[in-house]
């Protein structure tokens, strides 16, 4: 680690090693440590922005040529970086990123590295369809290994088993995957030289604002994603440059940074010519420096870092707080069509395409507050009206609202999350069980992953059931004052007919 920090700073980086050190946290590999009590808004670190790595900075793009760089499709998603990183790798100490690249994994405990016995662990949770392994890999067959084969001066064929494999294609992938930031160009005002070190008397709150850099929650598996994840709550301005790849970068020291699920204590700025690790609360002598990777559900932190969060919870027990239960429309399409069976296939693929074409969701998505999205009782709902309504809600153009209001509905969408639940291999209780046995870290974090997502679904079922019961409760009073009222009625007509 020694001479990996020596690197950092003769390369221009400087770590205030006199509040902070990089050392081995059990279970979660390097992280960075308090020596000293940490002020908030105090710097832990700086690097200039030559010294991030990626497509703007590494030289292999200009080696290349622009034309050649597009012709490869070089310019979309991660293919472009991993490239780089698999180039400056190979360059061994003629790379400036020789000594960063050696310092970091080559192997990962992502479910894209699992064997079959493992995976069909993840049956039913939301990581299944989202590895990607294939997809994954045709960005290399179709992309990297042409613009390799292209240019034997830049890529000599000695070296492909060792540099260019797919096995270090996917290497370099999870690289970017679990460590690379969101670094945008500096569309600020200029200025001037910025001082590597900053006096710890500038507060976040003064450098907050637009400049803080995102950690990247892209796949390389899927371009889109890139855009999709990043976009989050920004403008629409801020959109178009947000999608370029060329602002993923893999940033030396920044990347050693652990999180935990609403523990972050310290933020990446970006300036104009410098990257700024700054604490954003106190942080004790003895503490972890926590970072963030966004309070992911478990299943995506699997999926992306290979770790899953938990942490104690006000209900008590453990768990993420960010775990989230995925539903497919198709999965209600087809409890409402196999329960209900009113409509043709062909009907309720009419009545889908419109829901979808009035802006429903394929997805939807629940919390671990339990609230059932709207959307996707509207979407029920539109299932299962009569055609005279349905005719009526096609012409108002207006989907059914998501409400919850009579017992047929409920007991639709109950059997919907009991037929979600139904994907998992095992129940709750049998997980609960398993995980008191000694088992695989793989293993492990399947179970738990899983485990997040049936407490989700168990919590709305046992919610639909008390919605259900106090519906029929209120059906009953009502039932029981339309008897009352007939009865006393009654008396009053048979009265009324005596006089
Ligand atoms: C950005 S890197 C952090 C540095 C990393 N620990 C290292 O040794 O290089 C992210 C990786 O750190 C590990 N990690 C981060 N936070 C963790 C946590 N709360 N529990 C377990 N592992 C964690 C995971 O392996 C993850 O893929």
């Amino acid at each position: 680690m020694e001479s990996f920090i020596t690197w950092f700073q003769s390369h221009g980086g400087f770590i205030d090693s006199s509040v902070m050190d990089v050392v081995d946290f059990p279970g979660q590999g390097r992280g960075a440590i308090a020596v000293s009590d940490i002020p908030e808004g105090h710097t832990l670190f700086t690097l200039p922005r030559s010294l991030t790595l990626s497509t703007r900075t590494s030289y292999l793009p200009s080696n290349m040529g622009a034309e050649s760089w597009k012709k490869f499709k070089l310019d979309e998603g991660w293919a472009g970086l991993i490239l780089c990183m698999m180039w400056e790798e190979a360059q061994e100490s003629k790379s400036k990123w020789s000594e960063y690249l050696a310092s970091l994994p080559s192997s990962f405990t992502t479910p894209m590295f699992w064997s079959s016995e493992d995976l069909f662990e993840l049956r039913g949770t939301a990581v299944v369809d989202k590895i990607g392994r294939e997809d994954a890999e045709r960005d290399y067959y179709d992309k990297l290994l042409p613009a390799i084969q292209s240019r034997l001066d830049l890529f000599p064929p000695t070296l492909i088993d060792q540099h260019y494999s797919l096995a270090k294609y996917h290497v370099m992938g999870s690289r970017i995957l679990s460590r690379s930031f969101q670094v945008e160009k500096w569309d600020g005002p200029a200025s001037g030289e910025h001082d590597a070190n900053v006096s710890s008397d500038s507060t976040a709150m003064e450098v907050d604002g637009e400049v803080s850099v995102t950690q990247v929650h892209g796949d390389y598996n899927d371009d889109e994603d890139i855009s999709r994840d990043i976009d989050d709550g920004s403008s629409d301005d801020d959109d178009d440059e947000t999608e370029d790849p060329s602002d993923v970068a893999m940033v030396p020291i920044a990347d050693l940074l652990n999180a935990r699920y609403g523990s972050e204590n310290a933020k990446l700025f970006y300036e104009e010519r410098h990257l700024r690790m700054i604490s954003t609360k106190p942080i004790m002598a003895g503490e972890q420096i926590w970072n963030t990777y966004g309070d992911l559900p478990n299943s995506d932190l699997l999926r992306r870092y290979g770790h899953v969060d938990l942490v104690s919870l006000p209900e008590g027990g453990e768990g993420n707080p960010a775990d989230v239960i995925e539903i497919r429309a198709d999965l209600v399409v087809s409890a409402v069509s196999q329960l209900s069976g009113t409509l043709t296939s062909d009907s309720n693929q009419t009545r889908i395409d419109w829901w979808l074409e009035e802006g429903g969701d394929d997805v939807f998505t629940v919390e671990t507050d339990l609230v059932i999205p709207e959307a996707l009782i509207s979407l029920l709902r539109t299932l299962l009206l009569s055609e005279a309504d349905w005719e009526k809600a096609r012409n108002k153009s207006k989907p059914p609202k998501g409400k919850l209001d009579n017992p047929q509905v409920i007991s639709l969408v109950t059997a919907v999350f009991h037929q979600r639940l139904n994907a998992y291999p095992t129940t709750l209780e049998a997980d609960d069980e398993l995980l008191r046995q000694d088992l695989s870290l793989n293993k492990r974090h399947a179970i738990m992953v899983r485990c997040g997502e049936k407490k989700i679904l168990t919590g709305v079922i046992k919610n639909l059931r008390l919605m259900e019961e106090s519906l029929s409760g209120e059906e009953k009073d009502k039932k029981k004052k339309r008897t009352l009222g007939d009865e006393h009625g009654g008396k009053q007509r048979s009265k009324r007919v005596k006089r």
